[in-house]
């Protein structure tokens, strides 16, 4: 059983995935140690200026190009280790999955997790990458606490997938500069294993936690073709929502299942194309020696380390002095980036093929079905959205917001909501009375669902403090308030008493209706002139604005109060304006902005 604490913190994937198993969420958790670190900071930063990440400072950064190329290392969504039969875990208990082999014992083999290379491919895939047939492992050489073996396994020389690209659009947030859109290649996709995790203990002790060593990861290798710090976070959230989509990675940044290595040069405009001092990379000319800032672990945190090292090399260089290639760290708040070691530092990683290890054969059927069976990506999902030929006509801005919340769950939630609420419309039948395609309340049920889905129940969701997952308005509740409300047989005001109503009341949507009796008698002409007079004569200087000074805005508080004074459920907001506008002599509903 899950609390809620745990419940918020753990996608349904995830949940599924780890279901029989005990999930527990300790201190150590990276995104509670993050929240920390930032409530630390704002206590810092109390009543102090707040350290600012410096930004572009006008010319002197008009004269540079920055480059970035990104890294990022996603745990796969799998059940076993890559080379071991021990469960992947998310917080059980330290080192309680750990095989032999995981912990480095001498003579103990390494065998290689078929499943593993499942969500490999599909990432591969939906990256657009064309897929090796042939691929190997290499082990490369470092001394580090938490590696046990003291070499990594990886793909150097023959990765599992290569030549891939992401698209990025203004709508994913890139920056103004880039347009309307971006593409950034992908050099390529290899497997590897992720190390132990350290958890310190200051002021001297680290405990290390081996269930995630050899945990399954993709390393994603960027080209160095981003040229902003906002499109260099766009492509990282991009990246993640489409390892997502197709369920190779569930866990985010914020869990500590994706994190990103950025590299940063710059280069003076005025130098010719092809003439970098950095080397060139993977066809790429043109570029300044590169620094790259490791195990970045939020959006934010690849946005500010990469402005912040773009200025400090713009300075180096503008006052005549030289970028060393070195290995930079970045800290949560914190205004620069810091040196953790130069060349003379970098190791030489031995890179050899595991004699351990066969080749992975990848059969061309198997790519094929994968290709075939791929689950929309955002952009399809956005496409289909923000299109009026789907009947959803939403806007962007509502569509990416969908899109990103609740683990894709909410996006779902909408789209069955609107299509039931369609559904009930063109299906009604009332005497006379039907509905077309081309009718208003059937062309705004998509719209007007978003509105509900995003404001109206994320609000009520918000303040009662409950997770998405426990959300007690099931999607036939809504769609069956927003029905009754399409057909006008219940106000505005009566949609949203039903909707908090759902929030402890098991009856279904028509009983409380009829029950409560909540539907709508319409107020004749008579009676909704009668109300608006009554409003009228107590707020003379209000009727003035609107009258002699033209006020219209103020149209919209006379509407307010009649809904107010009148009879719950009575009165209906569009008629009361038509009435108001009437009386007042500023022309008809329909000449809003
Ligand atoms: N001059 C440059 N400016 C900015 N980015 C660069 C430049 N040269 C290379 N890059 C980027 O640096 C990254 C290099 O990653 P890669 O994994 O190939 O090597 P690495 O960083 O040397 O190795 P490791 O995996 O051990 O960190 C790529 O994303 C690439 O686009
Ligand atoms: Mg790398
Ligand atoms: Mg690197």
């Amino acid at each position: 059983m899950f609390t809620t604490v745990q419940a918020r913190f753990l996608c349904r994937k995830c949940l599924r995935q780890t279901t029989g198993r005990r999930v527990q969420l300790i201190s150590t958790v990276p995104f509670r140690k993050h929240l920390k670190d930032e409530a630390k900071q704002r206590r810092i930063n109390n009543g102090k200026a707040k350290p600012k990440v410096p930004t572009a400072r006008g010319s002197a950064n008009e004269n540079w190009e920055l480059t970035v190329g990104i890294e990022v290392h996603a745990q796969l969504n799998t059940t076993h280790k890559l080379f071991s039969e021990a469960a992947t875990s998310f917080n059980d208990p330290p080192n309680s999955h750990v095989a032999l082999v995981d912990a480095a014992f001498p003579g103990a083999q390494p065998i290689f997790q078929k499943e593993t290379l499942i969500p490999a491919l599909r990432a591969a895939i939906a990256l657009g990458c064309n897929v090796h047939r042939k691929s190997e492992f290499d082990r490369k050489h470092y001394f580090y606490w938490d590696q046990p073996a003291g070499y990594q396994i990886t793909q150097y020389y023959h990765p599992l997938a290569k030549d891939g690209f992401i698209t990025l659009y203004d709508y994913d947030g890139i920056a103004p500069e880039d347009g309307k859109e971006v593409r950034v290649g992908i050099k390529q996709i290899q497997m590897e294993q992720d190390t132990a995790k350290t958890l310190h203990q200051l002021p001297s002790t680290h405990l290390l936690d081996f269930n995630r060593v050899s945990h399954p990861l993709i390393e994603i290798i960027t080209l160095p073709q981003i040229h902003h710090p906002a499109t260099a976070a766009a492509c990282v959230r991009k990246i993640q929502a489409i390892l997502n989509a197709v369920d190779a990675a569930v866990l985010g940044m914020e869990l500590g299942g994706l994190r990103a290595d950025v590299n940063v040069s710059v280069r003076h405009r005025n130098q010719p194309e092809g003439q970098g001092v950095g080397a060139e990379y993977s066809g790429v000319k043109g570029l300044g020696q590169r620094t790259e800032i490791k195990n970045l672990s939020s959006f934010k945190a690849v946005e500010d380390a990469i402005k912040a090292e773009r200025n400090r090399q713009i300075d180096v260089l503008e006052a005549g002095g030289i970028i060393e290639g070195e290995t930079r760290g970045w800290n949560l708040g914190s205004t620069g980036t810091r040196k953790l070691r130069g060349k003379e530092g970098e190791v030489d990683y031995r890179y050899m093929p595991d004699p351990d290890l066969g080749p992975v054969i990848v059969g061309k059927d198997l790519v094929d079905y994968i290709r075939r069976s791929l689950p929309p990506l955002p952009d399809d999902h956005f496409k289909v959205l923000t299109s009026s030929d789907r009947h959803y006509n939403l806007a962007p801005k509502d569509a990416k917001t969908l899109i990103n919340l609740d683990d894709g769950d909410r996006v779902e939630y909408y789209k069955n909501v609107t299509d039931e609420v369609r559904k009930g419309l063109l299906n009604y039948r009332d005497g006379s009375r039907s509905y077309a395609e081309s009718d208003e309340a059937v062309v705004k049920a998509g719209k007007m669902t978003g509105n509900w889905v995003l404001h109206e129940l994320g609000g009520l969701l918000a303040t009662s403090g409950t997770p998405w997952e426990e959300n007690p308005v099931g999607e036939s509740a809504l769609a069956s308030i927003l029905t009754f409300l399409s057909l006008k047989k219940i106000t505005g005001t009566t949609a949203k008493t039903l909707l908090s109503l759902k929030f402890d009341d098991p009856r279904p949507i028509p009983q409380i209706i009829a029950e409560d009796d909540l539907t709508l008698r319409p107020m004749s002409e008579e009676e909704l002139r009668g109300l608006a007079n009554e409003v009228m004569r107590g707020n003379e200087r209000m009727v003035k604005a609107v009258k002699e000074k033209g006020e219209v805005g103020k149209v919209g508080w006379f509407v307010g109060q009649m809904v107010r004074r009148g009879v719950e459920g009575r009165v209906e907001a569009r008629e009361a304006e038509r009435v108001v506008r009437e009386m007042l002599g500023v022309g008809d509903v329909g000449d809003r902005k």
